[in-house]
């Protein structure tokens, strides 16, 4: 919903000097990937080493999300857009802030996925597939939540009964069967050098 009546304040600080301050450039890394891929794992690791490095960063993860800012919605299609979209939204504002965002998100729709990024500032959206493979993230089964998809007991879940879209085009990819957690961040680190984003 528009509404014309609102209009955008332009505010005196803007982004790069909020970069300039804290030392280096913003960033939302989006990870994506089944339930149990290790996005939360990865991510987490990741950000202790950018905290050991003196970078500001924040985690935004699924599972918290969805305890507070995302607490009324549920999984279907549409709920699931609502709440990429204000995570999308909150991700933006920390970028603008000049936080390193990361997010462990499910994110099964490449349209989802789209629209998130249509709401993080221009050239600042880095999307890593967690590709873990379905049947390695359904032994792990951390939470249980694959055996009660199997008995019927969870409808809408994604991988069982629920869709997942591979990206076509990520930043990087990660299968963590056979990628062990430091190489990962390794690979991660390299990346966000690469970008420009650390030194
Ligand atoms: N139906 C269904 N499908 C998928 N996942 C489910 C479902 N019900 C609950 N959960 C738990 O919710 C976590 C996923 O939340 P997300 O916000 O990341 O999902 S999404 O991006 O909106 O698709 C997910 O967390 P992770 O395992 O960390 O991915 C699950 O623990
Ligand atoms: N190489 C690895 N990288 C990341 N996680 C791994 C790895 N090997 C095993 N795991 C385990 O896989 C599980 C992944 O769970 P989690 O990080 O919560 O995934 P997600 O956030 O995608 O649901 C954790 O129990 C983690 O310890």
């Amino acid at each position: 919903m528009t509404n014309n009546n609102i209009k955008w304040q332009q505010l005196d600080v803007n982004s790069a000097q909020r970069e300039a301050l804290l030392g280096h450039k913003s960033a939302v890394i989006w990870f994506t990937g089944l339930s149990g891929s290790g996005k939360s794992s990865v991510a987490n690791a990741l950000e202790q080493a950018l905290a050991m490095q003196g970078k500001h960063t924040y985690l935004l993860d699924g599972d918290n999300v969805r305890h507070g800012l995302c607490a009324d919605l549920g999984f279907s299609a549409t709920d699931r857009t609502e709440s990429l979209r204000r995570v999308g939204a909150v991700a933006g504002l920390m970028a603008d802030a000049g936080l390193l965002v990361l997010s462990a998100f499910i994110s099964p729709y490449r349209a989802q996925r789209e629209l998130v990024k249509s709401l993080i500032p221009q050239g600042k959206f880095i999307e890593v597939h967690i590709a873990t493979p379905l049947n390695v993230c359904e032994q792990r089964d951390v939470k249980g939540l694959y055996k009660k998809a199997r008995a019927g007991e969870l409808s809408q879940f994604t991988g069982i009964s629920d869709p997942y879209e591979a990206p076509k085009a990520a930043d990087l990819v990660l299968d963590t069967s056979v990628t062990s957690l430091q190489d990962s961040v390794q690979q991660l680190l390299q990346l966000l050098t690469q970008k420009g984003i650390i030194n």
